[in-house]
């Protein structure tokens, strides 16, 4: 008899986005992308992290400060990551499960990559302007929004 016991889909690929989250340096928020075709055959995966040839130990991850001391300008957010990664790959009706939900620059790359539905686990920016503009775009291009309801399984990983 088959086991039972195993993993659903939404586990699966939250637990790798998640996984994947945990490539990043950003001290205080790391966030992991899991693009996933409708065949549900993962297609790309991103974290948020430097542009690649931009030493990570010579750029800034502090928050606050003059804007150009600050990670904000040049962290690479983890759903355009993984929209760049997988450069050759359609994500025509694709969806995207992110440990973060997407701000509005993010929502605009969802959108423009075809993808139809965002699966996010955590949502701490709610009421920024950043996740308001993004949900507005999202309704006016038919993008699903689905939050992730964690199942509750723990699991350890020996690495
Ligand atoms: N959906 C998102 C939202 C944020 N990020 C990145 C951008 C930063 O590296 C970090 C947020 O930092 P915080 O303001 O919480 O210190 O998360 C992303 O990749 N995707
Ligand atoms: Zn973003």
């Amino acid at each position: 008899m088959k086991r039972t016991d195993y993993i659903n889909w939404d586990e699966y690929f939250m637990g790798i986005a998640l996984l994947t989250a945990m490539r990043s340096k950003d001290p205080s928020s790391q966030v992991g992308a899991c693009i996933v075709s409708p065949e549900n055959k993962i297609l790309s995966l991103g974290y948020n992290g430097m542009p690649i040839g931009c030493d990570d130990d010579a750029m800034p991850w502090d928050r606050e400060g003059e804007p150009l001391d600050t990670k904000y300008m040049y962290v690479c957010h983890a759903e355009l990551n993984a929209i760049l990664n997988s450069a050759h790959n359609n994500l025509k009706g694709a969806r995207v499960y992110v440990t973060l939900f997407p701000c509005n620059e993010c929502a605009k790359a969802i959108i423009q990559s075809g993808i139809s539905e965002v699966v996010y686990y955590g949502d701490k920016y709610h009421d920024s302007d950043s996740s308001v503009a993004a949900r507005f775009m999202f309704k006016k291009a038919g993008v699903r929004l689905t939050p992730y309801t964690p199942s509750g399984r723990r699991t350890e990983l020996e690495l």
